[in-house]
């Protein structure tokens, strides 16, 4: 099933808010549409919000009108800034929309028509190459699940969060591919539910056994089921390591740490921003206090009561036994491997 995809001047996203019950698309024809469904999670992810944000620049040059008054080099810096501004912590978004200003300032041949097939041939590239990448990486990642294993993911990160097979969800498909016997331990994720509507939705779909367990679990299952290791996504990986993911995960962090659990950090190279040196560094998303509030759209505590909704939390380097990219498995000194692997051949930035 596809995630995102561009047809006829459109493009298409699976509207994650209304999963698992339905399965619908949404077609935005206007680039503010992607903007909204990155916002409002109807695609989210951070390599997903990453490609929806690279159609959605495309997007944005089809939309174009000539107008003496807004050049389109100015729509199109308008549409990127609008774009930006929809998520401040996942750094994919940024790294996407960087490589689509720079595909359209190295065009020569300036007429719209020309432009709008060079940004649609260049969303569509990266939305290729970040396919490719995760099923190499989920290689790699898979090479580190014993022959028997339980295994505690949390969140989405699955096909619905990336390009289309997923970072650590995509390691646990691809281990259960090679026959491995894995158990999955999914929390449901708070407060937006990705982990019981999403990944119990593709597990399900995949035919990977798993096992929903809600937030407050978490130290129950090392206890009294035994997690053989911890497969996690990432929204930004900075230069030394530490690393911002949903909220939740770092609290996961200290307790696979407690119970010296391995803990996995899966992630394109897309997701690493070597511009920030420490997690400090990393701006955190706050989201709308109805999402604590509700569920399902049913107030469950008292009305207008504060709230706090960080979407993100940071956990520190020391707590990561490795990061797995589309180059390997960078171990510690992690500041060392992940500098390494953008200095090797060919990992863009
Ligand atoms: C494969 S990265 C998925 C990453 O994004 C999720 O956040 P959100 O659902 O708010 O976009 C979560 O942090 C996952 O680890």
């Amino acid at each position: 099933m596809e995630v995102v995809y561009w047809e006829g001047q459109r493009l298409f996203l699976l509207d994650q808010t209304k999963l698992p019950h339905q399965t619908t698309y949404v077609a935005c024809s206007r680039y503010q549409e992607v903007a909204e469904a990155i916002y409002s999670l109807k695609v989210r992810g951070a390599p997903a919000i990453g490609v929806a944000a690279a159609y959605g620049y495309a997007l944005a040059a089809f939309n174009y009108r000539a107008d003496p008054g807004l050049p389109l080099e100015q729509f199109l810096d308008q549409a990127e800034r609008e774009l930006l501004a929809t998520r401040p912590t996942a750094v994919n978004l940024r790294w996407a929309l960087e490589r689509m200003r720079d595909a359209y300032l190295n065009i020569q041949e300036k007429s719209l028509d020309n432009i709008r097939s060079v940004l649609l041939e260049a969303a569509l590239a990266i939305h290729n190459r970040e396919r490719k990448l995760e099923e190499k990486m989920a290689d790699f990642g898979a090479s580190l699940v014993p022959p028997e294993a339980n295994i505690l993911t949390y969140c989405n990160t699955g096909a619905l969060a990336t390009a289309g097979w997923g970072t650590a969800l995509g390691v646990i498909r691809a281990a259960h591919n090679q026959g491995k016997s894995i158990k999955t331990f999914v929390p449901e994720t708070r407060p937006v539910l990705q982990g019981a509507r999403l990944t119990a939705w593709e597990l399900h779909d995949a035919g990977i056994p798993f096992t929903l367990i809600t937030d407050n679990m978490l130290g129950y299952v090392f206890l009294h089921e035994g997690i053989d290791l911890v497969l996690v996504g990432a929204d930004r990986i900075v230069a030394n390591g530490d690393f911002a993911n949903k909220i939740g995960t770092y609290g996961l962090a200290v307790l696979a740490n407690y119970h010296n659990c391995p803990f996995y950090v899966v992630a394109p190279s897309s997701t690493i921003d070597l511009d920030l040196e420490e997690g400090k560094e990393i701006p955190i998303e706050m989201r709308d206090p109805r999402e604590v509030r509700e569920l399902g759209g049913q107030l469950v505590s008292v009305k207008n009561c504060a709230v706090l909704n960080p979407a993100f939390d940071v956990t520190p380097h020391h707590l990561v036994t490795a990061v797995i990219t589309e180059k390997g498995v960078l171990k510690p000194p992690l500041e060392k491997s992940i500098r390494r692997s953008f200095d090797e051949e060919g990992v863009q930035r």
